[in-house]
This record gives structure tokens, sequence and C-alpha cells, in this order.
């Protein structure tokens, strides 16, 4: 195709956005202002509280913050770190800060080393962080280093931080003043879960030696997420966004928890779907067509990479939370309709201790909750498992898998 030589731009491409005057305010990643963030001012001034010290250099305290999915746990950690820096620069006070997924990096090499890039700067610290190549306490001794000679604080957010596979790591980073591993700066820690009951699976070593503030953020209740919406209204053009778009986007949103996230992906999804479909303006049908998509979208990311064998133990549990008015299933009927399954499937069949086992991962990777009856959370062959997402959508999901769509 031949380029417009009008303007001198290629016309194979679109160069307007009908919908969208600036998407990526409606990207999870990006971090709003403070004057765009809604109810969370109680929230705001205890993590400022932790962390004020930093702005003299001095030691900030370590912190947790709880809360479910899309409470703003990130969004208000991140968002008062970049203010404590900001005002720390006004003193030469130099503080930085590294924001680790714990999801992603759960060992104590891959967190060392991940801190330790962040914050060096070579030049001044004559020290290099290789991707590769050194044992745990080749990376240690890097990062004492590097944070000595770079920064005065350091601010360690470690967000999923029950995903640790070891947390040893706390230990040393939180002791690392009092062991005399750094001598002119300090670290602060804030971890970041939706397990309230982390805590208690933390070693001893580590329960006794990490002083801690606790924080638990509340969900938002559906008049929050109109405002939170509205504040980012301005990523749509003018008139594009119909008026019952965001008070139902906030509805379905909240019909579970109230979940920030969940808002706002509904709402970009809804605007992309528009788009997609050369509508002038978002409406309620995009927007519930885009709550399907989202849920999916979510539920794929969880199960992204579960192997066939975990697929099939879901998909077990789904068939039957579907065909029964009950939505909770000991290990042993799960385990007898997984077997039909793996045979229709041609699969093998696992022990059933194994499938015990693989519930008790996706328990922790928030796909399914199982309960021990009578004593709370619990592994064991008498917990009972339940589907956390509409086994619809579920299903939608699982058929995507090439020897599971034999079931369809
Ligand atoms: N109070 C708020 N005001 C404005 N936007 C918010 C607020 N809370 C959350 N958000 C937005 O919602 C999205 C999810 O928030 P965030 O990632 O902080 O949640 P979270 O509690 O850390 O969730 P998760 O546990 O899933 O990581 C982000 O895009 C964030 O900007």
């Amino acid at each position: 195709m031949a380029s417009d030589e009008s303007d001198g731009r290629d016309p194979l491409f679109r160069y307007d956005d009908p919908i969208f005057a600036d998407e990526r305010l409606l990207e999870i990643t990006h971090l709003p202002g403070p004057d765009r963030i809604v109810g969370r001012d109680d929230q705001m001034l205890r993590v400022a509280d932790a962390l004020n010290p930093a702005i003299f250099g001095s030691k900030p305290s370590h912190l947790f913050i709880f809360g479910k999915t899309g409470t703003g746990k990130s969004l208000i950690s991140r968002s008062i770190t970049q203010r404590v820096i900001t005002e720390a620069e006004r003193d030469d006070i130099n503080v930085k800060y590294a924001f680790i997924d714990c999801g992603e990096q759960n060992t104590e090499a891959s967190i060392v080393k991940t801190v330790a890039q962040v914050v060096n700067e070579p030049e001044r610290s004559g020290v290099t962080v290789p991707d590769r190549g050194l044992g745990t306490g080749d990376y240690y001794k890097r990062l004492w280093d590097v944070i000595d000679r770079c920064t005065d604080v350091t601010i360690v957010i470690l967000d999923e931080i029950d995903m640790l596979e070891d947390d040893e790591v706390l230990r040393k980073l939180s002791r690392a003043g009092e062991n005399r591993r750094i001598s002119d700066s300090s670290i602060g820690i804030v971890g970041i879960s939706n397990k309230i009951d982390f805590p208690d699976n933390l070693s001893e070593r580590v329960k006794s030696s990490l002083s801690r503030d606790e924080l638990v953020f509340p969900p938002y209740d559906a008049n929050q997420l109109i405002d939170i919406l509205n504040k980012r209204r301005d990523a749509f053009h003018e008139e594009v966004i119909t008026d019952e778009v965001i008070p139902l986007t906030a509805a379905l949103a909240a019909q579970e928890h109230g979940d920030a996230r969940k808002a706002i992906d509904i709402l970009r999804n809804a605007g992309r779907l528009a788009k997609k479909r050369n509508d002038a303006r978002v409406t309620e049908e995009h927007v519930r067509a885009a709550k399907e998509k989202t849920e999916a979208d979510r539920f794929s990311e969880l199960i992204e990479g579960s192997p066939q064998q975990a697929k099939a133990i879901l998909y077990a549990l789904t068939l039957l939370t579907e065909n029964s008015t009950e939505d909770e299933f000991p290990t042993k009927i799960i385990y007898s309709q997984y077997k039909q399954i793996t045979g229709r499937l041609e699969l093998d069949i696992l022990s059933e201790r194994r499938v015990q086992e693989i519930l008790q991962e996706q328990n922790f990777l928030n796909v399914i909750q199982s309960e021990r009856e009578g004593r709370g959370r619990g592994r064991g062959a008498h917990a009972k498992h339940r589907l956390l997402e509409d086994p619809e959508i579920v299903k939608k999901v699982l058929l995507r898998d090439s020897r599971l769509s034999m079931e369809e």
C-alpha cells in the first residue's frame, strides 16, 4: 500500500483513537497522583508514619500490609515511598526503593540480587552485580557494599511476601544494621500479602527478630469504586462513556469484594471492546461482556503454566460445582470425579495423595479455597475444596487446553 503523501503517515495504521484519550491511565502499573487516590487516608497516614524516619536518613519501621486483591496495597506502598523519596531529596538524603514481586522471584538469592541491581550505581559503588554466577553469600556481600555506597535508606517492598521460598532473607535484611553488615545506611521492609495469617507461618527465627507494624486494607464499597473510576475518566475521550458505565462497572467489581483492580480492568476491557466493534460509545453491554473477559483473563493468568493434571483436577471440581447445590467437596469425591475424567481423556491417573497435594498448590495460588473441617484452613485428606471463580468461566478457560478440549 502506498503511503499517504498528504501528511507523510503510513495509511496502513490508525493514528486516532476514537475511544481512549490516554489508555495508560488504566494500566495496572500506572501510578496515579495523590489527588486520584480515593478512600485510603488512614492507611496512607499509617504507611507514612512507618516510613517517616527515612526522610531524615534514619531507619524506617518495617511494615506488613494485608488485604484482599485490588485493595490498593501496592499502590499506597509505592505512592508513599515515592513521596518519601521526594521529601528526602530536599535535604540531600538519598532514599531508594526496590519493588519485588515474590510471586516471580521467590528465592533468597534472586531477591538479594534484584535489590542490589536496582540500588546500584556502578560508578559510585565500584561494584557490579552480575545476573548469574554468584552464590547467595556473594550477592549479599555486594548488596551491603552497594547499599552503603549508593543510598542513605533503602526501602524493600516485597509484594506477595507469602510466596517467599525461604524467609531467611527477611531476617538478614532486617538485621543488617545491628549485625554491622551495613554501617552508613539503613533498610526498611514493606511486606504485602493477601493472607492475613501469613505471619503465623514465618519461622521462629524471623518472628522473633523482625519487629514490625501491621496494617489491614479493607475492600472498597461500590461508592468508593465509583470515585476511583471517575478519577480515571479522562482515560476516555469526552462523552464516550455512557452514564451507566461507571456505576455498573463498580457494582460488578463490588460483587465478591470491592476490588479496584477488577473495576479498572473491566472498564478498560469495555473500552477496548467498543473500539474493536467500531462502536462510538462504551455502553452497559460492553461492560457486561468485559466482566466475563476480565474474569477469564484473571483465571487463565492464575492457572497459566499449571500442568495438564492440575487442570484435570480443577475440571473435576468444576463439574462437581456445576452439577450440585453444594460448593465445597472433599478430596475423595473430587478424586473419583477426576478418575472418570482421566479415563475419558486417556491421561495417567495420579494417586489420591498426589491429587491432594495439587489441590493444596491450587489453594496457594488462590484458584480454590481449601478448608479442613472444623479446624480452619488445612492440608490433609479431610480437607474440603471450593472453586473461587464462576464454574462457567473456569470451564471455558480449562477447555482451551488441547487435551481437555476433548471434553467439549
Ligand atoms: N484507593 C485507590 N484510588 C485509586 N486507585 C486505586 C486505589 N486502590 C487501588 N487502585 C488501583 O487499583 C489497581 C489495583 O491496586 P493495587 O495493585 O494497589 O492492589 P493490591 O491490593 O496491591 O492488589 P494485589 O494484592 O492483587 O496486588 C491499581 O491500578 C491501582 O492504581
